[in-house]
């Protein structure tokens, strides 16, 4: 070992026990408000402030996104002190749900992977996880029906959003994409990487696209299949054990698919939160105008409308809204107030800090 290599990792011990200090000393005061805080361990609203304020601090070489990922793994860590939490999310291993629930909740968890997004609700419902994460946009396909209409039904609360971009990758035996025979995915994914294949993988007529109930699914199958190959996320690809032929095979590459954190709890303020809320107006002219009015009148901003067939036949659309503030902000709850009173129906699904 040359002089100047033993220098340099004398000076990163010396910095770990300084760490080691710091991160033990930070886990006994979680421990300590875990004891004196009433409920639940998780604060979502303090995650993100913590979060915001040491992107803020950030000096570098790190990247921001590296240091929310390295604190989040350090609350994930303290918060285990104070109460183990179980997440569930739509399975198997390796989906984006995963990657989802891990970018929120850091990896000292027990998570749960279910079958279907109906199954994330039973769970959380059931008390047998008390997190659960599903998806419910994506960028280039849109919404994901299910999700809102368990949303309609459920009692639970939406505690979190988070916003993951999505790259989707050729993933097979080998690199050889000429003896590929068939691809596995799932209809989502493959609408999303459709001129990629075309152009790549011309011999391949469409039979050939063969629907998988998840991506993860897809590389499950394309590895028990030599002849084969998946379009999924890396984390898939990991699970099992495939080559990567291709990166970044999305048509459109700021694909970002949201997800909701779906729990028991309300959310307090954390200064920079989104409110979301299903409503339903009466069918007669000028209808969404009354419906949309009272958040202009407030000066609330809407992020997002989404009309979905009403499963209940009383009303024939209803509206998934999110707006930008806590319900607890006063121009908010003047609104929702407001809109109560024309509306039809209204269900607020929560506040929580915006990704
Ligand atoms: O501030 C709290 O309430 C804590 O329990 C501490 C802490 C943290 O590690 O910073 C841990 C868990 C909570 O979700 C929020 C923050």
């Amino acid at each position: 070992m040359t002089a100047q290599l033993k220098q340099l990792r004398d000076k990163i011990d010396a910095i770990d026990s300084e760490l080691l200090k710091l991160v033990s000393a930070r886990a006994d005061l979680a421990r300590e408000i875990g004891e004196i805080k009433n409920g639940t361990a998780y604060r979502p609203e303090r995650e993100a402030q913590v979060l915001a304020r040491m992107r803020e601090l950030n000096p570098g070489p790190l990247e921001n996104e590296q240091v929310a990922r390295l604190f989040t793994e350090i609350m994930s860590l303290c918060r285990s002190m104070e109460e183990p939490l179980t997440v569930a999310y739509l399975g198997p291993r390796g989906t984006f749900s995963e990657e989802a629930a891990l970018k929120r909740f850091g990896s000292v968890v027990t998570s749960l992977p279910c079958n279907s997004i109906d199954d994330v609700f039973s769970k959380v419902e059931a008390g047998k996880a008390n997190y659960g994460v599903v998806p419910v946009e994506n960028s280039t396909e849109g919404a994901v029906g299910r999700s809102l209409d368990l949303l309609l039904q459920t009692r639970l609360k939406v505690c979190g959003e988070v916003a993951l971009a999505i790259h989707q990758l050729l993933l097979a035996h080998h690199t050889d994409l000429a003896r590929i025979r068939r691809i596995y995915s799932h209809p989502q994914s493959f609408a999303q990487c459709h001129e990629w294949l075309n152009v790549h993988l011309p011999h391949l007529p469409a039979s050939a696209r063969i629907n998988a109930a998840s991506n993860a699914d897809a590389a499950r199958l394309a590895a028990e299949d030599e002849s084969a190959a998946a379009v999924a996320g890396k984390k898939a690809g990991e699970v099992y054990g495939l080559t990567v032929c291709a990166e970044n095979i999305e048509d459109d590459p700021s694909n970002t698919t949201r997800f909701l954190v779906i729990g028991e709890q309300e959310v307090a303020p954390s200064g920079r939160d989104k409110t979301s809320l299903v409503t339903s107006v009466r069918n007669r002219p000028g209808a969404i105008h009354e419906l949309l009015a009272p958040f202009a009148h407030h000066g609330v901003s809407m992020t997002r409308l989404e009309s979905r067939p009403s499963r209940a036949g009383l009303w024939e659309y209803v509206f998934f809204v999110d707006v930008e503030g806590h319900q607890q902000e006063p121009k908010v709850s003047q609104a929702l107030r407001e809109l109560v009173e024309k509306a039809a129906f209204l269900k607020v699904l929560g506040s929580y800090p915006a990704a």
